[in-house]
């Protein structure tokens, strides 16, 4: 069922590409859904940048001609997300690849969020992902109460260590003022907190039918 939405909202974002647009790729078991839905559609001169090695390994297999991020701007891009709060603000990296999918979605003029049914919630929760330098790591979490490493350890491919923010023990209050606060820590490189400014849309699937959030034209 889950998976069959995952398909269903990456079907709809493929249909939003059009010939000779620069799109940003996700990461992602939703993300791996909409790689065949682009192959599928037969589209000219689309060039494509990717937020992880593993997206970019698939899209290639696909024959989607994807190019190191070296771009000033995307028309568009397309992720899945962990959790969507009521208001568009989001809780992403489950796959942790928050901190490039960040910056391809700020890079995009339209950022389109694609989910299961499962993945809208009242209020956002921990554990909230995050990025850490390796430099100085230790001081690091000492600085971050509630934070730990992700076991085994997980390597981001810029050279950080993927870590989870678990507190507090319940929904997040505020999201703007902890990502305020997680944005001013040194050697946090990026967390998984994306909020509503950065997202055009959000197309959740519940069961066969899309159901589209409009944040911003
Ligand atoms: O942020 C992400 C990876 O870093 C993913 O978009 C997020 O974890 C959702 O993944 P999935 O589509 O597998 O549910």
């Amino acid at each position: 069922m889950i998976e069959a939405e995952k398909r269903v909202a990456a079907e709809a974002a493929a249909t939003l590409v059009q010939d000779g647009m620069t799109v940003g790729l996700g990461t992602g078991t939703t993300v791996a859904q909409l790689l065949p839905a682009l192959a599928a559609r037969d589209l000219r001169g689309v060039r494509y940048v990717s937020t992880s090695p593993r997206t970019e390994a698939a899209a290639r297999a696909l024959g989607l001609a994807v190019e190191p991020f070296a771009l000033p701007a995307l028309d568009l891009a397309i992720d899945g997300a962990d959790q969507v709060a009521p208001d568009g603000w989001l809780v992403k990296g489950g796959g942790g690849a928050h901190t490039r999918e960040r910056l391809v979605a700020a890079a995009a003029r339209r950022f389109v969020v694609i989910v299961s049914s499962d993945k809208p919630v009242e209020a956002l929760r921990p554990p909230v992902p995050l990025e850490l330098l390796a430099f100085g790591l230790e001081s690091t979490l000492r600085r971050l109460p509630g934070a730990r490493l992700r076991e085994p350890a997980q390597p981001s491919p810029d050279g950080g260590l993927i870590a989870d923010l678990h507190e507090p023990d319940g929904p997040l209050a505020d999201p703007a003022a902890l990502a305020a606060g997680l944005d001013a820590t040194p050697g946090v490189v990026a967390h998984g907190l994306f909020p509503p400014s950065l997202v055009a849309d959000v197309l959740i699937a519940r069961g066969g039918e899309v159901e589209h959030r409009r944040l911003r034209a």
